[in-house]
């Protein structure tokens, strides 16, 4: 299987924070769901995938290549959080900018996005809600012939009924095998839903890139006493947190744990579950 993107080993360093050593791929026709805590640094991951800021070390390719040419660039469809796009323009008169940007601007399906979202094709974006600006971007991006989507926390602050238009949008996109898609959100239920992969960064490192069948199948938390934490093979703990009464533990196998602890309570984890478990827990 071909990468839509992989980035390896990307380092890119602030005075107060560093990108260490990110390693993860997008395979052609997945979705990859980029988690993490405020300033873990997936905005930088995302903006150096995309050139808009120099990396200091690492090696990224969209598409096969390392040095975008025009025609990948027209192929990466790009979303951000807040807007996109000069606010005095109309949809409509965004169409006309837009011609004029892209070869491959194909302004029937644009048009044809507008109305599906509802969005007046009339009015000024700056009378726009977020939602619609949102729903606007999208259209946007998927109008040039995009073969890679990114999008990072496009979803954030829209409501669950328009958050599950854009994801049955998202899914509908990668229908077709050439068609993948990079989201950060903050939203992990959303990334539940859709992402055939999670990549969880921590403080600027990669702590993990694994599908998430394995997380959210596989994963699962032992929820127990202190005598029982104590008896515990502490090979099988990735991390563990003291709550007031309980501890819990994060395990990459719930069902053989069940097996080897045939008392312990063993849950399935969320994706939240999980990442606060890394973030707050000890090893
Ligand atoms: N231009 C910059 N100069 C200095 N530091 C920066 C710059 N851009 C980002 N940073 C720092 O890099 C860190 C990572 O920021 P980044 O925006 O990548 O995080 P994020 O994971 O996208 O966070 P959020 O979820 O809040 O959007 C933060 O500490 C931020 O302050």
């Amino acid at each position: 299987m071909n990468n839509a993107l992989t980035i390896s080993e990307l380092t890119k360093t602030y005075k107060d924070f560093v990108l260490d050593k990110v390693s993860f791929s997008v395979p052609e026709g997945s979705i990859v769901g980029l988690i993490g805590e405020n300033g873990a640094g997936k905005s930088t991951t995302i903006n150096a995938a995309l050139g808009l800021i120099q990396k200091d070390a690492g090696y990224i390719s969209i598409m096969g290549k390392e040095e975008l040419d025009n025609d990948t660039k027209e192929q990466i469809g790009v979303v951000f959080d807040g807007s996109n796009y000069p606010e005095i323009l109309s949809p409509k008169r965004l169409n006309r900018v837009m011609k004029n940007i892209y070869h491959s601007w194909d302004e029937h399906t644009y048009m044809s996005l507008l109305q599906k979202f509802s969005l007046p094709a009339d009015k000024q974006i700056s009378q726009f809600s977020k939602g619609m600006k949102m729903k606007l971007a999208i259209s946007v991006a998927l109008s040039h012939n995009s073969k890679l989507l990114i999008l990072d926390e496009a979803t954030s602050g829209l409501d669950p009924v328009i958050r599950d238009d854009i994801l049955d949008m998202l899914l509908d996109f990668v229908q077709d095998e050439e068609h993948s898609i990079l989201v950060s959100s903050h939203i992990t239920s959303d990334l539940e839903k859709i992402a055939d992969y999670i990549v969880f960064i921590h403080e600027g490192q990669v702590v993990f890139f694994k599908p998430k069948d394995e997380l959210t199948e596989q994963y699962g938390i032992i929820k127990c006493g202190a005598a029982q934490f104590d008896a515990l093979d502490k090979s099988d703990i990735i991390v563990y947190r003291k709550m007031d009464y309980e501890w819990q533990i994060l395990v990459s196998d719930r069902e053989e744990m069940q097996r080897k602890y045939p008392k312990a309570m063993v849950v399935p984890a969320t994706i939240d579950e999980i990442m606060l478990l890394y973030v707050k827990g000890e090893r």
